[in-house]
C-alpha cells in the first residue's frame, strides 16, 4: 500500500473536482486529484454536450418536416434520417468536446492524478481502492451524481438505458419507454421523437421540466401534450416479453394501455455519489438523503476542513453551479483555515426542449414557500402568452407562457418561469437584472428592439409593473 501525504486531496476528477484542483493549486502544490472511472467530464461525456448534439440533430429533421406553413414545399419522403450517421456526429463532437477536457487534465503532473474510486477511513485519511492512503489536511468532495434507477427495472437487463447508453448507440433504435418527465426525460424523449424514433414518457406525479409554476405547467403540459404521448400521473409495471422488449403496462386515471419499446430509458432523477464514500466513518451533518450539508458561499461542510462541490452537493446539478462550486471549495481547501465567501450568481436554469423551459431568480414554488399566507399581498405576477406575440407568430413559434414575479412594495425583480420560444436568451437577460437587483420599472427603462421576441418580456413586464403598489 502506497502512503502519501497531502495538503488538498480533491475527490471525483469531473467539472467540479477539475476546478477544485486548479484552485487548490494556487495556494500549494502539494494536491490530489482522484477519479474512479474516466477523466473527462459528465457535461462533455454523456451530459450537457451529447444531448445538445443530439437535439440539433432532432431539430434539423423537425424543421425540413414542418416548412409548408411558409409556403415553401419539400417531399416529405425525401427527409431520412440515418441513425447511424446521427450518432456519428453526435459521437465525433462529443469526443471533440471530451478532448479538449483531456488536453486540460494530460498538463497536470501524472503523480498528482490517481486512478481509483476514493473512501474516507476518518476525516483525514482517504483509501484509494486497496493500493493508496493518503493522509491529508483539507479534502475536497466533488464526486458527481448518477441516475436513479428502480429494483423493479433491474430485471430488464440491457433494455434498461441511462443517458450514458444512449450516447454510445451506434444507431438509433425504434422505440423507447422514457421514464420520467423531467429536465433529462423531456430533453431526450422530444428529441428522440424528433428523429422519428417512437417515444412514449411516463410521469407520475404531474411534473414537467421542472417548472414550479401552475400556469406555465399547464401550458407546457398542453404544448408538448400536442406533439408526442405521455402520461404525467402513470402508474406502470415494466416487464420482457417474449421477444425480448420492454413491454409496459400502464394506467392513468380512466385510461389503460401497453407499450412495447426496444428500451427502457431511466430519468428519473439523480442521485448524488455520496453513498460509498465511507461517510459513515466521519462525523459530517448531512441532509435527509445523506448529502453533507455545506455553506453555499464557502462550500464548507460541518467538518471545517472538508469541502463538497458540484452535483454531490445536492444544491443546483447545473454545469455552471459545478463550476462555480468547485473554484470556490478549492479555493478555500487552499487556503485553509482562512476561507471566504465565493461569488454565487442569480439562478438560471434552461430546458432545451422546442419551446425551452427556463427559470430565473425565485421560481414559483420558492417564492410560495418563501411568502407563505403574505404571497398574494406581496407578490405580484406578469404575464404574457407567445400565442399573439409579433415576431414569435412571424417565425411560427408562437407557443408558450411567461410569469414574472415582482416584490410589490418595492417593485423588485424576484423571478420568472416559462416556457417559450428564445426562452434561453430572455433567461439571460432576466437573470443579469436579477443579479443587478434591479426593480421592474428599471427593467422598462431598457432598450426593447422591434421586432423581436424579447417584447414579449416587455409585455410581461409591463403587466407586472401595473401591480405594483403604487
Ligand atoms: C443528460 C444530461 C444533460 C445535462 N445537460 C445539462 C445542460 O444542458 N446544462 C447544465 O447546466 N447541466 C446539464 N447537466 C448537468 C451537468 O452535467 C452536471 O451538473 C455537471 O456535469 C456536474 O459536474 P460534477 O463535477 O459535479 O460531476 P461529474 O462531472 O460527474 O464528476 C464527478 C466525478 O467523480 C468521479 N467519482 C465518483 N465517485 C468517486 C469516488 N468515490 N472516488 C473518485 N472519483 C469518484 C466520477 O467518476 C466523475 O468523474 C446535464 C446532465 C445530464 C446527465
Ligand atoms: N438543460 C439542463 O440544464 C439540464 C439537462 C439535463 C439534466 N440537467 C440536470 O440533471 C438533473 C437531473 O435530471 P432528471 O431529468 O433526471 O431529474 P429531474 O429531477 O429533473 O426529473 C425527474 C422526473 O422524474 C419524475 N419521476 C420520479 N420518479 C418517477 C417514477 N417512478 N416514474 C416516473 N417518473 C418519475 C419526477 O416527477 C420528475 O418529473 C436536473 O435536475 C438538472 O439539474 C440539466
Amino acid at each position: 500500500m502506497k502512503k502519501l501525504q497531502a495538503d488538498v486531496v480533491v475527490i471525483g476528477g469531473g467539472t467540479a473536482g477539475m476546478g477544485a484542483f486548479r484552485n487548490a493549486r494556487l495556494h500549494t502544490e502539494n494536491v490530489y486529484l482522484i477519479e474512479s472511472h474516466v477523466f473527462g467530464t459528465t457535461c462533455a461525456r454523456v451530459g450537457c454536450m451529447p444531448s445538445k448534439l443530439l437535439i440539433a440533430a432532432a431539430e434539423a429533421r423537425h424543421h425540413a418536416l414542418h416548412t409548408d406553413p411558409f409556403g415553401v414545399h419539400l417531399d416529405k419522403s425525401s427527409i431520412q434520417v440515418n441513425g447511424e450517421e446521427v450518432m456519428n456526429r453526435v459521437k465525433s463532437e462529443r469526443d471533440r468536446f471530451v478532448g479538449f477536457v483531456l488536453e486540460d487534465v494530460n498538463e497536470w503532473d501524472e503523480n498528482r492524478r490517481i486512478m481509483g474510486a476514493a473512501k474516507f477511513i476518518d476525516d483525514h485519511t482517504i483509501q484509494i481502492d486497496d493500493h493508496t492512503q493518503i493522509r491529508a489536511d483539507r479534502i475536497v468532495i466533488a464526486t458527481g451524481s448518477r441516475p436513479v434507477i428502480l429494483p423493479e427495472w433491474e430485471k430488464l437487463g440491457d433494455k434498461l438505458i441511462v443517458n450514458d447508453d444512449v450516447f454510445s448507440w451506434s444507431t438509433l433504435p425504434e422505440s423507447v419507454a422514457v421514464f420520467g418527465s423531467g429536465v433529462i426525460g423531456l430533453e431526450l424523449g422530444q428529441a428522440l421523437h424528433r428523429l422519428g424514433v417512437k417515444v412514449t414518457v411516463f410521469g407520475r406525479d404531474g411534473s414537467l421540466g421542472g417548472i414550479s409554476d401552475p400556469v406555465v405547467l399547464q401550458q407546457a403540459t398542453e404544448i408538448f401534450a400536442e406533439e408526442f404521448p405521455f402520461y404525467l400521473r402513470s402508474t406502470s409495471e415494466a416487464r420482457l416479453n417474449a421477444d425480448g422488449k420492454v413491454e409496459i403496462k400502464w394506467a392513468q386515471d380512466d385510461e389503460t394501455g401497453i407499450f412495447v419499446a426496444d428500451y427502457l430509458l431511466a430519468a428519473i432523477g439523480r442521485t448524488p455519489n455520496v453513498d460509498n464514500l465511507g461517510l459513515e466513518n466521519i462525523k459530517i451533518d448531512t441532509d435527509k438523503r445523506g448529502v453533507p450539508i455545506a455553506n453555499p458561499e464557502t462550500m464548507q461542510t460541518s467538518i471545517p476542513h472538508i469541502f463538497i462541490a458540484g452535483d454531490a452537493s445536492n444544491q443546483l446539478p447545473l454545469l455552471h453551479e459545478a463550476a462555480d462550486q468547485g473554484k470556490i471549495a478549492g479555493e478555500n481547501a487552499g487556503k485553509f483555515p482562512n476561507i471566504s465567501k465565493g461569488l454565487r450568481r442569480s439562478m438560471i436554469g434552461v430546458v432545451f426542449t422546442n419551446p425551452q423551459i427556463m427559470s430565473v431568480g425565485a421560481r414559483f414554488a420558492t417564492l410560495k414557500n418563501q411568502y407563505g399566507d403574505d404571497f398574494d399581498d406581496k407578490v405580484a405576477i406578469g404575464e404574457v402568452s407567445f400565442r399573439n406575440q409579433g415576431r414569435s407568430r412571424v417565425m411560427l413559434v408562437n407557443k408558450g407562457h411567461m410569469r414574472v414575479y415582482a416584490d410589490k412594495q418595492s417593485g423588485k425583480f424576484l423571478g420568472a418561469e416559462m416556457a417559450g420560444p428564445a426562452a434561453e436568451h430572455i433567461a439571460h437577460l432576466l437573470a443579469w437584472a436579477h443579479q443587478m437587483e434591479m426593480t421592474v420599472p428599471k427593467m422598462l427603462d431598457m432598450p426593447f428592439y422591434h421586432p423581436v421576441i424579447e417584447e414579449g418580456l416587455r409585455t410581461a413586464l409591463r403587466d407586472v409593473a401595473s401591480k405594483l403598489s403604487k
